[in-house]
């Protein structure tokens, strides 16, 4: 058999000594026929032989086709060929040459330098065989493996880089086998938990120190992967070191496969979006207590979805909005939804002064005052005890103030821990307080447009029209619930004298007192309005006839024992009252139609009287008298 022809599939199946044998022969004849075929073969392979003699120290070789070099290496020394050497390998090479024993086998990588001056690598595969007794040879077979050193030490750039690239990522990395045990997790991880690196390696999630619900919540993730091999993504939320610190993380879990494709691991990508997340919520939780005002929402209920907002975001503070009136020196409690029940009592009524309780004291220096903990503020001692049986440690208070900083109110987050606020809570809670500031706004200007709709500016009575449609609402009532209802029109006498004597502004302070007096002189369910001039009228629900009549008379006599001071004297009047009440299908309109014919009657016959309808008496006699 032709040596040649074998050897080549020899080399294939990395038959060294046959290959080394075969190359060996094919040496010893001229290359001709198939030799040049084979000889070209193994050019295109960048495959080579080589036999090293320690006898006469000589590499005989093919190998300098494969570095361009001339033929005078054919059989050069090894010490010539050490020359070439990359200075980095020589040290392998020359260790080679010195362990030769028979039948010992070498693998060896390394770098000669390339007639155009580069570093070629060369594998090399050989065998020590002992030809005659005390006389070695090694032989061998090299390949030009230059390409894929070079792809292998980009790879490992790569490698390298990446694994930079992953430790120094902002988001945690790591990698879980299929028992769920961590067997990789980027530096990112010990930003929110202080275990050490290598300790989480072998463990699971839950011994990592995160929170036993929300490993359990990643672990059923991870099961359903390693069920379906389908990646996954999902929100979790942990707290590390005290409820109050709150991290929300996106994570994806994707799967690792091997070259078999058979699922080996699980990749998981932890990205945090607590700020982005809680952004979203405050801007959401923000529209929806806006569009409460926006809707005209009562102001309770507005400032109950504002605490709810601001708990939502202030993790574990409860929240209390109180209100200040403009002519008082207290604050009153408006919303506190979260806090104790017995706290809320306390904080019904709260005075303002320097020295009093938080919201007292930031209501009175319009400042901003945080209490971290009770315990380190003298001044907080004397209310400190008293806060302190409902578990309360710390408090932040801010005023709510209108756009010309009026105080109109404060905003308060209390917390059962000692806390201080971070800057971004501090300007959450501003934006709290501003949010505040227009519910109570929009809430004192939708009063203040309601009252200028609905009562009269001189005497703060109902004006007509709203007299007219409250007294609509009471009529129905009424018949709804069968109860009575009585009307007294009331007219005040010789008016006119009173502004021909004293002036109109005296006229008008009459009418004021007037107003002022009845109010006092009603119930407060009645329901007094300034029809026009100096007429009134007081509808009296719940009232039966005989009852109008004596609040009709009651008035008159108040009214004539009543005294105006103007201008150093008193104004004396006196005035006229009409009586109907609500019979059968009557009208508000039937009801004051009757009422006024009554005044008239009065009127009639001389004034500072009262009169009105009567059981089987509904229209004034006289009246009717003179009606026919
Ligand atoms: N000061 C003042 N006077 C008013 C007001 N509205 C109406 N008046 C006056 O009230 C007077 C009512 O006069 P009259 O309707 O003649 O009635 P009177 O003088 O009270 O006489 P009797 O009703 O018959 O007792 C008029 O002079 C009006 O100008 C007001 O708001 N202020």
């Amino acid at each position: 058999a032709d040596p040649v022809a074998w050897a080549a599939p020899a080399a294939a199946v990395g038959g060294l000594v046959g290959v080394a044998a075969g190359l060996w022969l094919a040496r010893r004849r001229p290359a001709h026929g198939k030799d040049a075929h084979w000889r070209m073969a193994r050019q295109s392979a960048m495959l080579g032989w080589f036999e090293y003699d320690p006898k006469s120290g000589r590499v005989c070789s093919e190998a300098e086709t494969l570095l361009g070099l001339d033929e005078s290496w054919r059989n050069a020394p090894f010490e010539r060929w050490l020359a070439r050497i990359h200075p980095d390998d020589l040290a392998a090479v020359s260790a080679l040459r010195s362990e030769l024993s028979p039948g010992a086998e070498h693998r060896l990588t390394f770098r000669l330098r390339h007639a155009d001056d580069y570093w070629e690598w060369l594998a090399v595969h050989a065998r020590v065989v002992g030809e005659a007794p005390g006389h070695f040879t090694l032989f061998g077979v090299c390949q030009v493996v230059t390409q894929a050193k070079l792809a292998e030490a980009e790879l490992i750039r790569r490698e390298q880089s990446f694994r930079a690239l992953v430790d120094n990522a902002a988001d945690i990395v790591a990698r879980f086998d299929l028992n769920l045990a961590c067997r990789f997790v980027n530096r990112a991880v010990n930003r929110y938990t202080p275990t050490p690196r290598d300790e989480m390696l072998g463990r699971r999630l839950g011994e990592h120190g995160w929170p036993p619900a929300v490993a359990e919540r990643f672990e059923a993730e991870c099961r359903h992967l390693i069920d379906t091999w389908e990646s996954r993504r999902f929100e979790i939320e942990a707290g590390f070191g005290g409820a109050a610190r709150r991290h929300l993380f996106e994570v994806q879990l994707l799967p690792e496969f091997d070259a078999e494709q058979r699922l080996v691991s699980l990749l998981a990508l932890m990205r945090e979006v607590t700020e982005a997340r809680q952004t979203q919520r405050q801007l959401e939780e923000e529209n929806i207590v806006l569009e409460m005002i926006a809707n005209n929402r009562p102001l309770a209920e507005v400032l109950i979805q504002l605490c709810r907002m601001i708990e939502s975001q202030l993790i574990a503070g409860r929240c209390a909005v109180m209100l200040k009136a403009p002519d008082r020196e207290t604050l009153t409690l408006a919303a506190a939804p979260s806090l104790p029940t017995g706290f809320a009592h306390m904080l019904r009524e709260v005075a303002v002064g320097p020295d009093e309780a938080n919201c007292g004291s930031t209501a009175y220096w319009r400042r901003t005052s945080i209490i971290a903990d009770l315990d380190d503020v003298p001044a907080a001692r004397r209310w400190r005890d008293a806060v302190q049986q409902f578990g309360i440690r710390a408090c932040w208070s801010v005023p709510v103030t209108t756009n010309e900083q009026h105080l109109i109110g404060t905003l308060a987050v209390y917390y059962d821990e000692a806390r201080r606020p971070t800057p971004d809570e501090l300007r959450f809670a501003y934006r709290a307080s501003r949010i505040a500031a227009i519910a109570l706004e929009r809430d004192r200007h939708e009063k203040r447009l309601y009252h200028e709709a609905t009562r009269d500016v001189l005497t703060n009575a109902y004006n007509r029209r709203h007299f007219l449609e409250l007294a609509v609402r009471e009529h129905k009532r009424s018949h709804r619930y069968d109860s009575p209802l009585s009307l007294l029109v009331i007219d005040l006498d010789h008016f006119k004298q009173i502004n021909d004597r004293h002036g109109h502004a005296a006229g008008d302070a009459v009418l004021r007192a007037f107003a002022h007096l009845a109010r006092q002189t009603l119930r407060g369910s009645d329901v007094l309005g300034r029809l026009g001039g100096e007429e009134f009228a007081a509808l009296l629900p719940n009232t039966p006839l005989a009852e109008a009549h004596e609040v009709a008379e009651r008035l008159r006599g108040a009214a004539e024992a009543d005294a105006v001071d103007w201008q150093g004297g008193a104004i004396h009047y006196t005035l006229s009252v009409g009586v109907s009440t609500l019979i059968g299908a009557d009208s508000v309109d039937d009801m004051l139609a009757r009422a006024d014919r009554w005044l008239y009657a009065v009127k009639r016959r001389g004034r500072n009287r009262c009169d009105g309808e009567r059981p089987g008496l509904r229209e004034p006699a006289d009246l009717v008298q003179q009606t026919r």
